[in-house]
């Protein structure tokens, strides 16, 4: 194993990836694979003897040699609008095809200046008309803000796939661009950040927790084999590592006793804490279990508070007022609670003893404050 000891910035949500809600806007050359590749949620992997009519089949982004002047480059819409923390671009299987030197620039496109990309057709073997690349000069105004300078990244070796590059800017951003120079392969590339959405209308019923709407986890007793910023993620979990899955807690043979009465006395828990996009009220929770069949918890609980300053720390003192009572979980299904709580700001889920949870929502309105 060649782990690096990753950075700080890869504990902030993912959101460049499809099962954030990332897309590919546009790419100048799609050639030997597509762009897409490079924003999917597995791990690359390499198949020894694959080969598609244009060449070997690779699992990430991969343009031709070019033979004219310029640069391969693509657009990418990050799932909601955010503040970058930090890259990073995972060059794996790509040894003498990988990009030799790469930067990133950044904009905040509005909806209209959005509408002149180019409309994207996905198919390996191709590359931007004339017309396209036309069309898209448009958009190459002053807005692209350089935030990764031109970088060398290392091949995609074990021991040099992962090339991370934290970033300073504080602004937000909807789309990234991704220069290639001057071309060849990049087999994921992850954008770690803060989301920064903008409010929904007042009367929508959103879920104040999802990544998209600018919830993000803050904190978390365990997170051995999945993050919990995994479970505010949107649409269903792909698998049990798409979720938050906790270790098998070291106190397992005293955490499962039996009452009197022949119930269930349960001790120890795990807990993760969430802040919200917007402070509101929830008014309905789903808890899903999907994937998770020997080892869903026993029991959720949901509570809540304001916090004026917006800021939550694992060693303050806080004042956590139940939204849901410990509820039984079943086996891989989304379960439902009505709830009528408070306005607040964080959200902590406690699982009772231990085990995975897919994915959360609470459905509520955005206070007016
Ligand atoms: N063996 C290769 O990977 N060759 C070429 N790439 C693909 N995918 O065929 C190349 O050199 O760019």
């Amino acid at each position: 194993m060649f782990e690096r000891i990753k950075p700080g910035f890869v504990e902030f949500s993912e959101l460049a990836s499809a099962g954030a809600g990332g897309k590919v806007a546009f790419s100048t050359d799609d050639f030997f694979a597509t762009c897409e590749n490079m924003i999917s949620d597995s791990e690359p992997i390499f198949i020894e003897d694959k080969y598609t009519e244009f060449g070997k089949w690779m699992d990430g982004w991969e343009t031709r040699r070019k033979r004219v002047a310029g640069h391969d480059w693509c657009i990418l819409k990050l799932a909601t609008k955010c503040i970058i923390k930090g890259f990073l671009v995972d060059t794996a299987f790509f040894t003498g095809n990988y990009a030799p030197k790469y930067s990133i620039q950044a904009a905040c496109l509005t909806p209209e200046e959005e509408s002149l990309i180019p409309r994207r057709v996905e198919a390996i073997g191709t590359a931007s008309s004339e017309d396209d690349l036309e069309q898209i000069k448009k958009l190459e105004s002053d807005k692209w803000e350089e935030i990764v300078p031109i970088t060398a990244l290392q091949p995609g070796y074990e021991e040099t796939r992962h090339n991370y590059q934290k970033v300073l800017s504080d602004e937000a951003w909807t789309h990234i661009r991704v220069n290639m120079f001057p071309d060849g392969g990049i087999a994921r590339l992850r954008v770690f950040g803060e989301p920064r959405p903008e409010r929904p209308a007042l009367t929508d019923i959103v879920d104040l927790v999802s990544v998209v709407n600018g919830g993000c986890c803050v904190g978390f007793s365990n997170a051995h084999f999945g993050h919990p910023k995994n479970i505010i993620k949107p649409g269903k979990g792909r698998s049990m590592s798409d979720g938050w899955e906790t270790a098998r807690r070291l106190d397992r043979p005293n955490i499962i006793e039996a009452n009197a009465d022949g119930t269930l006395k349960l001790q120890g828990n795990e807990w993760a804490v969430f802040k919200l996009g917007f402070p509101g009220t929830i008014k309905k929770i789903s808890v899903d279990t999907t994937h998770f069949k020997g080892n869903f918890p026993d029991s959720v609980k949901f509570e809540g508070v304001y916090l004026d300053n917006f800021n939550w720390t694992e060693d303050k003192e806080i004042p956590w007022q139940t939204i849901l009572n410990s509820s039984k979980l079943s086996a891989n299904k989304e379960h439902w609670y009505k709830v009528d709580s408070e306005i607040i700001t964080h959200l902590r889920v406690t699982i009772a003893p231990d085990g995975g949870l897919s994915r959360i929502k609470i459905f509520g309105l955005i206070d007016s404050e």
